[in-house]
């Protein structure tokens, strides 16, 4: 059942179709170092546009406060994704304003344009009227691609649906229909691992995750705001101190409803955030209070290997450590391999998303291998938790 329309019910031809999609991908030294989120909108692309749509791409990237930040910036991607396409794919400087509105009046059918940041705007996470008003003055019609970002109410993955006639594109029903496929009615026993760096963002899916889960893994940077929270010294490591006591009520909750958790037990720690650090592996109790915690160890990726063996069904989301990183990559490239070859062996469905972990499924070159890879990460798991999501809810309304 459709609860929204597609790309099937919209007329293109000639429109300005105003296109959200997510770019925001991982990046080192300005070069992209995964580029599935651009692949996976290119269907989208291609399609309005070979309808004779004029495609203004929206999209932001990393979290610049509402304040225009070179560093931020979404030029980088446009040449990627003109190659990719094989169309010439035009930048704006600006997302709204005249620099945007100029470009996209001299747009003729079948073009694509990408317009900057719309997070250089605080008017786009404050999903503000006046900002929403500009940018539905730059279209006629309104596309969410942006599955990834759909769990955010901001004015150009929400606010615009009240203002254009909106549809869905191929990706965001793609990633709907297989997520409902994979995880509609998840055979038991379910373990989830949520690890990575957005701890605040994502520490309060927890709450309601270790009641729909059977384990629940704690890697990454999350694992150490737990183990802060237990009171161990985390030394120099990304950490939020101030979570302590969400962190308690989580662990308390999972007790509560029988699910485990599993924290690390041992950690790879180095004193330099760079490949090849100096680094050793210590009891989680022992971490040397001017060192950080990069990676889980071994006994607890041994841990992590036992419980995916006994689980039906995988969740994941964020990296075991700095994957990104030699050696630091050696937890979560282990889980990635061992989960790959349950599923090749039909014991385990394997679903896992989000920006930094499809990347990090990609260098273990297991992506084929899951049962599905999302793009998304937070939106992916608030959707398990059946969290209402407002960039879908906007379609449907
Ligand atoms: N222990 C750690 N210390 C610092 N950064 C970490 C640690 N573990 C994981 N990370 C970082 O987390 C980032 C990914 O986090 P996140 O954005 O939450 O994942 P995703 O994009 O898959 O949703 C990666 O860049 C990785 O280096
Ligand atoms: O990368 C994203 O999410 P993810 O890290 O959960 O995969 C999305 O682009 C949302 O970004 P945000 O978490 O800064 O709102």
């Amino acid at each position: 059942m459709t609860l929204f329309k597609t790309l099937d019910d919209a007329a293109l031809q000639g429109k300005r179709v105003l296109v959200r999609v997510d770019l925001n991908v991982p990046m080192k030294d300005g070069k992209v170092t995964d580029a599935t989120r651009i692949e996976r909108i290119l269907p989208t692309v291609r399609e309005i546009s070979e309808k004779g749509g004029r495609v203004v791409l929206l999209a932001h990237f990393g979290r610049p406060k509402g304040k225009a930040d070179p560093s931020q910036s979404l030029a980088p991607i446009a040449p990627i994704l003109s190659e990719k396409l094989g169309r010439p794919v035009g930048f704006a400087e600006d997302c709204v304003g005249p620099v945007a509105e100029g470009i996209v009046a001299n747009m003729t059918d079948g073009d694509v344009l990408l317009l900057e940041n719309t997070r250089f705007h605080a008017g786009e996470e404050g999903n503000d009227e006046t900002f929403v008003s500009q940018l539905a003055s730059l279209g006629d019609v309104y596309v969410n691609d942006a599955f990834s970002a759909a769990h955010r109410a901001h004015a150009s993955t929400e606010g615009l649906a009240h203002h254009l006639p909106s549809y869905a594109g191929r990706t965001m029903q793609a990633e709907l229909e297989a997520l409902e496929k994979g995880l509609g009615h998840p055979e038991k026993p379910v373990i989830a691992i949520v690890g990575g760096a957005k701890v605040s963002t994502k520490i309060d899916l927890l709450q309601n995750l270790v009641t729909k889960v059977d384990c629940l893994v704690i890697g990454g940077g999350m694992a150490n705001t737990f183990l802060a929270a237990q009171g161990k010294d985390v030394g120099k490591s990304l950490c939020e101190h101030d979570l302590a006591e969400t962190a308690k009520a989580i662990l308390a909750a999972a007790a509560t409803s029988g699910c485990t958790i599993l924290l690390p037990v041992d950690a790879v720690v180095a004193r330099e955030f760079k490949a090849n650090a100096a680094n050793e592996t210590v009891p989680v109790d022992r971490v040397p209070s001017d060192a950080m915690i990069l990676d889980v160890g071994p006994a607890s990726v041994g841990a992590i290997a036992e419980w995916i063996d006994k689980s039906k069904t995988l969740v994941w989301n964020g990296p075991l450590g700095a994957f990104e990183i030699e050696p630091f990559d050696r937890a979560t490239m282990a889980a990635a391999r061992h989960a790959a070859a349950r599923t090749d062996a039909h014991q385990l469905v394997s679903v896992a998303g989000g920006g930094d972990t499809v990347a990090a499924l990609n260098q273990a070159s297991v992506s084929e291998r899951f049962s599905y890879v999302s793009t998304a990460g937070g939106a992916f798991l608030e959707w398990m938790e059946g969290k209402p999501l407002p960039g879908v809810d906007a379609l449907k309304a």
